[in-house]
Formats: structure tokens, sequence, C-alpha cells
């Protein structure tokens, strides 16, 4: 979640986290608000009643709280750009340039609330989705060493020893290619998409749905679908080698990433992250699984780990982030001894 965060906050805000101002603030708006996504909220289903509920339950507080801090937040972080006119190529600068006119948006004028808008979309549509597919790989490969082994060896037969890692790289490593797309199906990020509103009264499989429905698509039931896939809940790689099904959306049988008008919009970036991840720790690190379901990494020469830290984290951006399934450590440094512990419930 951290790397995650760091990453799409330098890429897309052009601000490093560590050690700036931004970092305290950045922590209490993705707990804070990933903790209100995931809550039960009243008004969802009893519009009038619900706010009093809401109020009661402190809901109501919470979302105004984090919704102050992530103001707060974007606020900085645009200052930082004006402050520093020699920040370009990431997504502020560029939606600094729409709101200027500088770049064209046709008779559509952008304000600044379009402008945090959209970067509340990509904080939280890309943190958490990215980091959670990271964790559930590595959790799939704990559990199955027959794939680990193989995916290892893969890695350091064609890493071997390079220095930098690169894209170009991803292309040789078929593979880890394929345990990203059992990971993809076997625990999609999304297990109901972004809810659609039917915008006319429609017919689906028979049932008549009426104007302004709210529809879910249960990825989770289709990824599980015994008539399309094998052993649906075991997972194996291979059922991907020789197999056209892709995750770009066109494929109806694999969706971690939705489809159609409203598909993610940053498949490039979110795949990116997770493969270069994935491939420095299995490059660098043995994984070892110890007893009281453990999950510790080891470096390859043996040293052994020095250091914890704790972080809390839901494992799909549809349940609340208070659920304790991961507790992990991760120190992001190149030499120093990496240590995981893991929680599997
Ligand atoms: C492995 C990583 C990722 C996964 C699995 C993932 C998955 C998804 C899914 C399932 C949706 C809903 C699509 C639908 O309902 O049809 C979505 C939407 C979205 N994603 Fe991603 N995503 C990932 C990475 C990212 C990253 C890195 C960013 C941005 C930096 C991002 C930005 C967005 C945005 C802005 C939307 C909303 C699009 C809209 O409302 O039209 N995602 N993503």
């Amino acid at each position: 979640m951290k790397l995650s965060g760091s990453v799409i906050c330098r890429v897309g805000f052009g601000i490093s986290l560590d050690g700036s101002k931004l970092g305290n603030t950045y922590e209490e708006v993705i707990h804070g608000s990933m903790e209100v996504i995931g809550s039960f909220a009243a008004t969802d289903y009893f519009l009038v009643i619900g706010r009093i509920i809401d109020r009661i339950t402190g809901l109501h507080g919470k979302c105004e709280r984090v919704f102050k801090a992530m103001d707060t937040f974007f606020d900085q972080s645009i200052e930082h750009h004006l402050e520093n006119e020699n920040i370009k190529d990431d997504i502020i600068s560029l939606l600094l340039k729409m709101e200027r006119g500088e770049t064209g948006l046709g008779e559509f004028q952008l304000t600044r609330n379009h402008t945090k808008g959209i970067l509340l979309n990509v904080l939280l549509a890309g943190v958490d989705t990215t980091g959670h597919t990271i964790t559930w790989a590595m959790t799939h490969l704990i559990k199955n060493p027959r794939v680990m082994k193989k995916v290892q060896a893969e890695v350091r037969e064609v890493i071997k020893n390079k220095d930098d890692i690169t894209e170009e790289d991803i292309e040789r490593l078929d593979y880890l290619k394929m345990v990203i797309k059992e990971t993809f199906w076997i625990t999609p990020i999304g297990p109901l998409l972004i809810p659609r509103e039917v915008s006319k009264d429609i017919k689906i499989g028979g049932y008549d749905i009426p104007k302004k429905t709210w529809i879910h698509v249960n990825v989770w039931a289709i990824h599980r679908n015994p008539n399309v896939w094998k052993d649906p809940k075991v997972f194996i790689p291979e059922r991907f080698m020789d197999s056209q099904i892709d995750y770009k959306g066109l494929n109806f049988e694999l969706l971690p990433f939705g489809s159609g008008k409203r598909i993610c919009p940053s498949i490039g970036m979110g795949m990116a992250l997770v493969h270069l991840t994935l491939i420095n720790l299995l490059y660098r690190f043995d994984w070892k699984l110890t007893e009281g379901m453990n999950v510790v990494l080891r470096y390859r020469d043996n040293t052994t780990h020095k250091t914890t830290l704790e972080t809390h984290q839901a494992n799909t951006f549809n349940q609340s982030s208070k659920n304790p399934r991961f507790l992990q450590d991760l120190k992001n440094k190149a030499h120093s001894p990496i240590y995981l512990t893991q929680h599997l419930v």
C-alpha cells in the first residue's frame, strides 16, 4: 500500500511522500477514506431516516473529517506545484493547464473542484487496487510452493545479474504473467465493479429491469462459473497457457479491470507496478512459510531480519479497511533485510 501510494503520488502528483509534510496527511486521507468507503451507510438505503442514523452512528462526522483532510491534501499538492514551476508532466500540472485554458477542452471549463475530483479518483482507485493485487499474488505464491518455485526460477533465469529491471523484461516472463492473471481471476480486487445505473427500461436474461435500477456485475461469481472454468477454486496459473483470454475487458470470463466505458483507465500503470514489484521481490528474496501461518521474506544470502513495521489493510475495495487481514512489514530499501508477517484468516 505504501509502495503503490508513493508511486502514484510521484507519478500522478509529482510529490515524494518520504520526509515531506504531505506524508502525514496522506496516511490520514488514505486510511480514513478506505474506512468510510467500506462502512455501511444507512443513507444509501433510506434517504431521509438514513441521514439521522448516519449522524447517530458517527459516520456522517467521520465523512466530514476525511473530506476536510482530503481537501487539505489536494490543496497542499496543488500549492506545491504552483510554487515549483519546474514540476511538469504529471497529472496535476496537466489539470492546472486545463484550468488555465492552455490545453483545449472545447467549451468545457475545468474548475478547481473538477481538478480535485479527478485527483481523488486517481488516488483512491490506484493505491488500494495495486497494493492489494500485489499482496494477493504474494499470498497465493506462499500458499502454493510449486508455483512459487516455478515462477521464481523463471524470474531468476531471465533477470540473471541485471542491475536494472525494466518493463522490457516483463515481456520475457510468461509464467509470471500467468501467475498475475490467475491472481486477478481467483481474487478480483473489484468483485462487484463500480455500480451502473440503468438509463431506460431494459430486459436482461429474461428479467425486466426498470430505468434507474442499480446493477452490480458480480465478477467474483463470473470467475467461478464452473461452466466456463475448470477447477474454479484452485490456483493453477497454467490454465492461461495457450489461452487467448485477456484482462482488458473484451473477454467477459475475466474482468479484473471491468469493461466498457467505465473500465479502469490505468491498466498499463497498474500492471507495470504489479509486475515490477513482484519481479523485484521474487528475484531478490526467498520467501518462506514459518510455523503459525507467518510469512517471512529472506535475502538470498540468508541475512536475517531486524525490524518489523505493521500496516492494516483490507483485501478488496468492497471491504472495510478495519479488517486486519494483513499485517505486513516491508522495508523497501535495496539492501536492508525484509521481513513480512501475514495473518491468513
Ligand atoms: C492492478 C491494479 C488495478 C486494478 C485491478 C484496478 C481495477 C479497477 C476496476 C475493477 C475498476 C472498475 C471498472 C468497472 O467498473 O468497469 C477500476 C476503475 C478505475 N481505476 Fe483502476 N485498477 C487498478 C489500478 C489503477 C491505477 C494505478 C489507477 C490510477 C492511477 C486506477 C484508476 C482508476 C479509475 C480513475 C477508475 C474509475 C473509472 C471510472 O469511474 O470511469 N486504477 N479499476
